[in-house]
């Protein structure tokens, strides 16, 4: 990642300190662009629905992870509306703590809320049947993302899924000194997948979104 990341623990504490000055709302989580939820959640559930149902090799319903879940934006309208339970994890307590009213009802179905760095945290084991890592890739370290990755093998059930979801560059890594991200091109991210040993089984880019922003991806791996 050259430069960027030289300094590892100013890049996640420069990011950690601009988390929590951001309202912890569906506008805040991002960046202005609430009114680009509906969408994304829906291109989401359509990509997701390929690989879910009851028959041999389809991803089982029972437990989602929430990556870098903010507020749970995605746990409240994409996981927990097709998952028993959805556990979340992210770095900035306020957001989880928000998430607890911002899920309702739904909130019950929830397992764990972790306040935890993803370079730093540990999936349970054979737990997950979905891993969802959506737009906080770019907060990781190439070796810390590679190695994110490998530990999310490990914690799928048989037939499970991890999907990142992301902003991806024309060309290059570009960084963003306001919230400390970086943002890769799609043959890098690509390039790391693989490091991790996991493979693309599925990609699209999410269509509609304004044309202003880095177009996005969704990569489906195993
Ligand atoms: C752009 S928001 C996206 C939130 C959510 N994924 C969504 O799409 O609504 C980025 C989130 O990543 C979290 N975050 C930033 N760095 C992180 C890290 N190193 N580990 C875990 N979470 C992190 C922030 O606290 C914030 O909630």
């Amino acid at each position: 990642m050259g430069d960027v990341a030289e300094d590892k623990s100013s890049f996640y504490s420069n990011a950690e300190d601009y988390w929590r000055e951001v309202p912890p709302t569906v506008d805040g989580m991002l960046g202005g662009y609430g009114s680009i939820s509906s969408i994304d959640i829906s291109g989401s559930k359509a990509f997701l629905r390929k690989f879910l149902g009851d028959g041999e090799g389809k991803t089982g319903k029972g437990r989602a992870l929430d990556c870098g879940a903010g507020i749970g934006r995605i746990s409240k309208r994409l996981l927990l509306p097709l998952f028993r339970t959805v556990d979340l994890v992210d770095v900035t307590q306020e957001f989880l703590d928000k998430a607890r009213t911002f899920l309702g009802d739904d909130a019950k179905r929830v397992g764990n809320y972790y306040c935890c760095g993803l370079q730093e945290f540990v999936p349970e084991p054979d737990r997950y049947d979905v891993i969802w890592i959506q737009w906080v890739i770019g907060h990781l370290t190439d070796d810390h993302l590679v190695a994110f990755l490998r530990r999310c093998q490990k914690a799928l059930r048989p037939a499970g899924l991890i999907v990142i979801k992301d902003n991806v560059s024309y060309e290059g890594v570009v960084p963003d000194d306001v919230d400390s991200s970086v943002c890769r091109d799609l043959d890098i991210v690509r390039r790391l997948v693989g490091r991790a040993g996991l493979r693309v089984v599925h990609e699209e880019q999410q269509l509609n979104f304004p044309k202003e922003i880095y177009q996005v991806h969704t990569l489906a791996l195993r």
